[in-house]
């Protein structure tokens, strides 16, 4: 079988309120970055699948003729996973980049041409302008581009992204994200294939189409982070402590409808200053809720110090410990000359549009803290064929 060249891109995300609540079935309000992860899949006549990951240092290649005993359990009883992970040598519970990205990639590349009569041999690169692991959906704009790329070479089609195929694009992205998460909420991915801002509970994805323009700042604190460490851990801490937990959730959860609530608002009426007031207060109120839930950090807290003492209010977004935090600029706050910081939250959902404002950093506020990403909001996946 031989597969033809493939292009294609999804955005990183950010979350407004949620995270960490989202995996426990709570709401969650996210929207897309114009940062960007870029995948191309060359065939070739090689007898080998490469795959070239150079944010993360990984180069690996296999012959198609080793891989495909591992298609059918010939054993018996084996998930794909399991034998996945012993051929390639990746210990159950391995947090390794390299080996949960080739992990992922395998996983999507053998279950994506199970049904061939031989496997084809491709080449495939993958490249990010976001950070690795620093809150910003790499993981999950890397496994959109993945399953994206794949479906369209298994199905031999040049997308146009219909409805249907960007749910088929999200939900083998989401089996990808399993493999890097192990149990993600669904959120990011839905991000990435989608683009826009969305609200997303319990694995229903509903795009805001009443949204006001809001202008935020993107700070990482370069601390780096697990998200599957962090997700784990706070699923202990609710088994541990339901009874103050659970409470803890709920609350998040009213923050974020609280919040879609106020942005409609703002929307419908104009956005006057007793609702910065609410923003900013559930901003306070959310951090505080997820160092509770323990994955804040000492350079998020000096984000939201430093930011306090310029009047402005930050959370983390993402999985937090460390990664990348958000602070809400009013209408009147300077910026940087270079940057127009904006937070555009008009939902588009077709495919290859790269309408964007941006939204990116002041570094005069932050510069106590390693400080480097200036962004603009995407809307949509896009692909190139
Ligand atoms: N460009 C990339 N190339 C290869 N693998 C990537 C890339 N981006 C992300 N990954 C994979 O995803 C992992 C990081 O995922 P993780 O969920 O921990 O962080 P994140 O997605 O950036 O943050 P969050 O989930 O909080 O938004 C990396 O260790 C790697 O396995
Ligand atoms: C921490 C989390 O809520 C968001 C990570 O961006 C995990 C998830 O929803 O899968
Ligand atoms: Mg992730």
């Amino acid at each position: 079988m031989h597969v033809g060249e493939r292009f294609v891109s999804a955005p990183g995300k950010a979350i407004l309120h949620g995270e960490h609540a989202v995996v426990h079935g709570k709401v969650a309000l996210a929207v897309s970055l114009n940062l960007r992860t870029y995948l191309r899949l060359q065939g070739t006549a090689s007898g080998q699948i490469c795959i070239h990951l150079p944010n993360i240092d990984t180069f690996r290649a296999w012959d198609v003729a080793a891989l495909q005993p591992l298609v059918s359990d010939r054993k018996g009883g084996t998930s794909l996973v399991e034998r996945l992970r012993a051929f390639a040598g990746v210990a159950e519970g391995s947090t390794d980049s390299g080996n949960m990205a080739v992990l992922a990639f395998l996983y999507l590349y053998l279950s994506g041409f199970a049904g061939a009569q031989t496997l084809p041999s491709m080449s495939v690169r993958v490249w990010s302008e976001l950070p690795t692991g620093a809150g910003l959906g790499s993981s999950a704009a890397y496994t959109v581009c993945l399953s994206a790329a794949l479906l369209s070479s298994w199905h031999v089609l040049c997308f146009s992204w219909s409805e249907e195929e960007l749910t088929l694009i999200n939900k083998w992205a989401f089996q990808g994200e399993k493999i890097i998460h192990g149990n993600p909420s669904g959120v990011d991915n839905a991000v990435a294939t989608w683009g826009g801002i969305l609200r997303y509970h319990a694995g229903k994805i509903t795009p805001l189409s009443r949204v006001p323009l809001l202008r935020i700042l993107l700070t990482n604190t370069k601390v780096p982070r697990s998200t599957k460490l962090l997700v784990s851990g706070v699923k202990d801490k609710i088994n541990k402590f339901p009874s103050i937990m659970v409470p803890v959730l709920e609350s998040v959860d009213a923050v974020s409808r609280t919040c879609e609530l106020t942005l409609r608002e703002m929307a419908t009426a104009g956005a006057s200053a007793q609702q910065y007031d609410t923003l900013e207060e559930l901003m306070d109120i959310n951090q505080h809720h997820l160092s509770v839930m323990g994955v804040g950090h000492p350079a998020l807290d000096t984000l939201c110090r430093l930011t306090l003492a310029h009047g402005l209010h930050s959370k983390l977004t993402g999985a937090g410990g460390g990664g990348c935090g958000i602070t809400l600029l009013r209408p009147g706050n300077t910026t940087h000359p270079h940057h127009t910081p904006v937070l555009h939250t008009s939902s588009v959902r077709s495919a290859g549009i790269s309408e964007h404002t941006s939204l990116s950093l002041n570094a005069a506020l932050c510069d106590d803290i390693s400080i480097s990403l200036s962004l603009s909001l995407s809307l949509s996946l896009s692909t190139q064929c």
